[in-house]
């Protein structure tokens, strides 16, 4: 049979997911880059809810399709098990494409790919898999039924019932299958306050005693912004690109906030600053101040460079590639610093969907090392009595408030400082408490907050002059 066109979206999608599950390239750039340009919007938008949707559930779609398959355990090649994927995302997840299209256009993907032989198979599986119920939630669902249903990895799903509760672990994979697109734009609306979730399923395993981000913290989360949704936007995907998440903008006005009283121009360093979202809002904050922003990565800092040219910014922030825990003498000390440091980025699932593809348990113990490493290297180039904030987008103790135990117990003269009071500045006073945990800022996607999970520990440096051998006080930050 003569091979019928394919439509220019589902042509590019298919190729950015090859890319993504072949290489360590992000579905971000590549949805950015040059094989999206010739694209109209439409197809551009379309070709993106592809690729992203297609990503986010590919773990449960594979629970659907490997029973359906002849022999399970023989490993599809990529190629095929991309076209199947691409086209179970379809069947499964957008109402409005019809089942033919999704049906011939996957059969001819396979073709186009070169696996002929594949046609039949993939027009047999996918015509099966449309005849059949999408899997509902079970009454008592385990954690591993959870994970399976959202399409996350269950070792990560267990990490989440073990620190956070099952309720809120829900909350997070649900939260992490959507587009965070269409969002709140600031750190108060995205901490309203909705109805707790009335639970209609019992757990099956046991809650961990009385986590602070429980039921009753659940926050209003946007409305799901469905793939169909996505493609009609207009005229682009703008949200996704453009706006800062209210988590990420959340930790940059903390930072701020801590900025100490000082009758000269005060000394700020971003010191883990590319792409450059909390740069920004620093400079927006603190209009006043100096800012140095570093990142290790030249190309991320090229691309920060470029980007605060065009928007005129380039005067205000200096900035240079340097590795944070060995920036030259030359350049400090600091009055305030914002270290968010290289994490495993658990908590932007929803926004970067291969994370969990690729990220393996042992990848925390050695981010938890250079955390580690950076954190303590930074906090050296404080001035006395300047603040530093610690935040990653991570959900692991590991990477936060492991890291932020270990680094104090080597440091000295840096006390902690409780981020309560200031949170409670920026995030109406009901809401803020399920976002403060021992005073460290903790937010969980779709379980407190509706933004991406941040954690920020602050600290302050006290006088060199304090004395040695007694544990440093907490300072209390007070709002501003
Ligand atoms: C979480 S991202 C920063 C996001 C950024 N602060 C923002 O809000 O847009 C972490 C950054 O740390 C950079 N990085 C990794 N190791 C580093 C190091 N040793 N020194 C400085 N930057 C580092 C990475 O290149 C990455 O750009």
């Amino acid at each position: 049979m003569p091979a019928k066109p394919i439509s220019p979206a589902r042509k590019a999608a298919f190729a950015i997911l090859e890319r993504v599950l072949e290489s360590e390239a992000h579905s971000d750039d590549l949805l950015h880059g040059p094989g999206m340009s010739a694209l109209s919007q439409q197809d551009r938008n379309l070709a993106t809810a592809l690729v992203l949707g297609t990503l986010r559930w590919k773990l449960a779609l594979d629970a659907e399709l490997i029973p359906l398959l002849s022999r399970p355990d023989v490993r599809l090649s990529n190629a095929i098990a991309t076209t199947l994927e691409l086209g179970a995302f379809q069947l499964r997840h957008m109402d409005r494409i019809p089942v033919h299209a999704a049906l011939d256009e996957s059969v001819e993907l396979v073709r186009a790919a070169g696996q002929s032989h594949a046609t039949g198979m993939v027009n047999a599986i996918l015509r099966k898999l449309s005849t059949q119920k999408a899997p509902a939630p079970k009454v008592f669902e385990t954690p591993a039924q959870l994970a399976e249903r959202l399409g996350h990895p269950g070792w990560i799903v267990e990490r989440w019932v073990k620190n956070y509760g099952l309720a809120a672990a829900r909350a997070i994979c649900e939260y992490d299958q959507r587009e965070p697109g269409a969002r709140p734009s600031s750190a108060l609306e995205a901490a309203e306050v909705a109805p707790p979730e009335s639970e209609v399923t019992a757990p099956e395993v046991a809650e961990p005693e009385a986590p602070q981000h429980g039921v009753a913290a659940i926050l209003e989360v946007e409305a799901p912004a469905t793939p169909e949704q996505l493609i009609e936007a207009a005229p682009e995907l703008a949200p996704r690109a453009a706006t800062i998440d209210p988590g990420s903008r959340l930790v940059a006005e903390l930072t701020a906030a801590l900025a100490p009283a000082s009758a000269t121009r005060i000394r700020v360093w971003d010191a883990c600053a590319a792409p450059g979202g909390k740069t920004r809002v620093l400079a927006e904050l603190l209009p006043d101040a100096e800012i140095f922003a570093t990142d290790v990565s030249p190309r991320r800092m090229k691309a920060m460079q470029e980007r605060l040219e065009r928007d005129g910014l380039a005067e205000r922030i200096r900035t240079e590639v340097a590795e944070a825990e060995t920036l030259s003498e030359e350049s400090g000390p600091f009055d305030l610093i914002l270290c968010d440091a290289p994490c495993s980025g658990t908590g932007t699932l929803a926004r970067n969907p291969e994370i969990r593809l690729r990220l393996e348990p042992a990848h925390l113990s050695r981010q938890a090392k250079r955390q580690r490493e950076i954190l303590r290297g930074v906090l050296g180039r404080l001035r006395p009595g300047g603040r530093l904030v610690y935040s990653t987008c991570s959900l692991e103790p590991e990477e936060n408030e492991a890291v932020v135990e270990a680094v104090l117990q080597k440091v000295a003269n840096i006390g902690r400082v409780d981020l309560t009071a200031v949170i409670m500045g920026k995030v109406a006073a009901e809401n803020a408490s399920a976002i403060v945990r021992n005073g460290c800022l903790r937010t969980l996607p779709g379980a407190n907050f509706a933004g991406d999970g941040f954690f920020a520990a602050a600290f302050e440096r006290l006088p060199d002059d304090a004395p040695k051998g007694v544990e440093p006080p907490a300072v209390v930050a007070a709002e501003d």
